[in-house]
């Protein structure tokens, strides 16, 4: 079997901190490939993207390039409505047969991992990956066992940078360079992206 990583996120916009979380999860637990998965409707962010899903879509392909192990994978925004992990899972699992799938997590995403859809079932099909992220608490002690033994966590050089930070620098009328690639970069200011 295939071992593939998902990597989900509102990507708004994507930046290094994803990509070094995907790339260390992929190292470390010898994953085949990872597959970016931008949400259409992301359930459990307060607000909706600022970007429309082609404009996020379009910074993930310039994100991943040509890395041979990287794909994205658009299936949530063809899909619309809300991005339940458990409804990529299931298309995935019958589309892809011969695959083995582990859901790539921060640890913000670990804390609340309890309350995602139909949680239960979506344990029983696939792994969780956890990463730290500074300034967030990785509490797996307080996830159920049924969660806990599904869970391996992985070490990545610890990056602080967040998807909200660049939406303020950009607005700011601040850097961006370095936090997002190149190509992001440039996608954001030719395209007025969150107030550049
Ligand atoms: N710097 C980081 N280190 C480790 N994991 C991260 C980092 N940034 C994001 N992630 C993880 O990547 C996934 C997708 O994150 P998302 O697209 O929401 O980015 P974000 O930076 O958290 O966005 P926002 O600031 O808009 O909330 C989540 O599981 C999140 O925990
Ligand atoms: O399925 C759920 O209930 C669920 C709840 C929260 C987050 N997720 C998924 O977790 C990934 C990261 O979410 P976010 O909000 O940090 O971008 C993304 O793929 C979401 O669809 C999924």
């Amino acid at each position: 079997m295939l071992q593939v990583g998902l990597m989900g996120g509102t990507f708004d916009p994507i930046h290094y901190g994803h990509l070094l979380a995907a790339e260390s999860a992929r190292e470390q637990l010898g994953l085949d490939e990872v597959w970016f998965v931008p949400s259409h409707h992301p359930p459990l962010k307060p607000h909706a993207p600022q970007a429309s899903g082609e404009q996020r879509l379009e910074m993930v392909f310039r994100a991943i390039d040509f890395q041979p192990h990287f794909r994205a994978m658009p299936i949530e925004l063809e899909r619309e409505g809300t991005s339940f992990t458990i409804d990529t899972v299931a298309a995935l699992r019958e589309q892809y047969p011969e695959r083995e799938f582990a859901v790539i997590i921060g640890a913000d995403r670990v804390n609340d991992l309890a309350q995602w859809h139909r949680i239960e079932e979506l344990a029983r099909g696939v792994s969780f990956i956890a990463l730290r992220r500074p300034g967030v608490e990785l509490d797996c002690a307080s996830l159920p066992a049924y969660l806990r033994e599904r869970l391996r966590i992985c070490d990545m050089p610890q990056m602080g940078v967040s998807s909200t930070e660049i939406r303020e620098r950009c607005a700011a009328g601040r850097s961006i360079r370095f936090l997002v690639p190149d190509k992001v970069r440039q996608f954001i200011l030719r395209n007025g992206l969150y107030g550049a």
